[in-house]
């Protein structure tokens, strides 16, 4: 196992490219699942669990043929060719879906295209239970009869998917994703209330429009979709990753630095770019992107509270804990999505960070600075947040368990090193 070095303390000053949006590419990929034509994906990211999805994908029987690098909008990531001219299986077995829950969002399109599929069900993960409840409730009201054995969601149709009106009682990202694919095969309209208006949803939908989807009220609550016999192929570009942009910014305020997010979408970072200059985070919108500087301002603390989108998001706490941790004065951090999610806080604690979790909440008191130490990655943005803490930190820090990072930040320590920052990766286990 791969473990990351860093020798903290030098502010990163230059421009780092910002890639296609995990989130976002997770989801795309499995809605070409809904036509026999080719969907084709540009702006892809190189990532561990994009290359999860293609192998469940393959397994259905999607064709797919990687082109190299697109230019398109100026974005440099991969263009992907899907194509599931016949659909071979309709089984996501455990093997691949316990590698990573978006393997879930298979079984709307799968349901909706072949009247049955057989989806293993997630599981928890280290930052929480997360169910899949409210997917299966949704698809049981479009007429959809769901068994739960032997660990496999079983799910059969009989004829369409039904359309119906659905509320979500609470905001479910992945929900949303699942039940927007079925729609638009389903017969009649589909009301999702409630829905997630997360920029990754909003994604899909436009992707789905352009497959000829019929799909009202894309980026607010409530999305009306009148489904269509058939979908047909498109060509469609992931959006930014907001959480990448999210992250490289801290690392810049962090080293107290200047950097230049290329390729960044401003109009979707809000939330953080609000709490970020709350710290002192001198941040500007550029042609190209955003421009985050660390060096302008006594970076201090303050009170975040995670929420579902446009509210701040979950996959930037770990990242602002470590900013807090360094920052003049007390932040109070409340995580309201998932129940378990300050695996980071031991490492950092070993990092010299002072934080205090009581039940949601966590209160952290900046110190002047953090001391380099061996720390655990323990899940994807923990291991984030710990590499930013590592790159401000005095002396060496070891990150141990890089593969969760692999996950979701394409090339992190050559993006980081070209800034100046001094990190590299040491391939293979210590004890190997
Ligand atoms: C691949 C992907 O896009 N992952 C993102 C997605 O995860 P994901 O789609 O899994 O997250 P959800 O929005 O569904 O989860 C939100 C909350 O609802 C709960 N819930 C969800 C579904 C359900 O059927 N029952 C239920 O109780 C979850 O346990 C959690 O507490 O949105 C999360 C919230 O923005 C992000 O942190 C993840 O990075
Ligand atoms: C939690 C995340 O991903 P996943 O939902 O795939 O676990 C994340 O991207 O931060």
């Amino acid at each position: 196992m791969d473990r990351i070095r860093i020798i903290g303390g030098t502010p990163l000053k230059g421009i780092i490219a910002i890639g296609g949006a995990k989130n976002a590419a997770l989801t795309l990929m499995p809605a070409c699942l809904l036509t026999d034509q080719t969907l084709s994906l540009s702006n892809l990211p190189h990532l561990v669990d994009i290359t999860t999805m293609a192998n469940l994908l393959a397994q259905h029987g999607v064709g797919m043929a990687l082109n190299g690098a697109s230019a398109q909008g100026g974005h440099t990531g991969r263009v992907l060719d899907l194509t599931a001219a016949e659909i071979v299986n309709t089984t996501a077995p455990y093997d691949l879906v316990r590698k990573m829950r978006a393997s879930v969002l298979v079984l709307g399109p799968l349901l909706a295209r072949c009247g049955q599929a057989k989806v293993s069900l997630p599981g928890g993960c280290a930052i929480g239970t997360r169910p899949v409840d409210l997917h299966l409730k949704a698809l049981e009201q479009m007429g959809a009869v769901i068994e739960l054995t032997e660990g496999y969601i079983h799910a059969k149709v009989d004829g369409r998917l039904k359309g119906a009106h659905i509320i979500f009682p609470q905001v479910t990202v992945g929900g949303t994703e699942n039940i927007l694919m079925a729609a638009t095969l389903a017969e009649g309209e589909t009301v999702i209330a409630n829905a997630a208006r997360e920029p990754e949803v909003t994604d899909l939908a436009q992707c789905l429009v352009a497959m000829g989807a019929k799909i009202e009220g894309i980026g607010t609550g409530t999305l009306r979709v009148q489904g269509q016999d058939r979908l047909h192929g498109a060509e469609y570009s992931v959006v930014p990753d907001r959480i990448e942009t999210g992250t490289y910014a801290v690392a810049a305020a962090i080293t107290r630095g200047d950097v230049e997010l290329v390729g960044a979408r401003y109009d979707l970072m809000e939330s953080v770019n609000k709490v970020l200059r709350d710290c002192g985070v001198v941040i500007e919108e550029t042609a190209r992107g955003m421009r985050v500087r660390g060096d302008v301002h006594d970076i201090v603390g303050t009170d975040i509270m995670t929420e579902p989108y446009p509210g701040f998001p979950t996959d930037m706490q770990a990242q602002l804990m470590a900013l807090a941790a360094t920052a003049n004065g007390a932040s109070m951090i409340t995580e309201t999505i998932f129940e378990n999610r300050y695996m980071h806080v031991p490492e950092l604690l070993r990092m010299g960070a002072r934080v205090n979790v009581h039940g949601s909440s966590a209160i952290v008191r900046g110190v002047k600075a953090l001391s380099g130490a061996q720390v655990m990655a323990t899940d994807l943005r923990a291991s984030s947040s710990l590499i930013l803490a590592g790159l401000a930190a005095q002396g060496e820090t070891i990150i141990n368990r890089v593969y969760h990072l692999d996950r979701g930040y394409e090339r992190v320590e050559e993006k980081l090193a070209a800034c100046g920052a001094n990190i590299e990766r040491i391939k293979g286990d210590p004890a190997e």
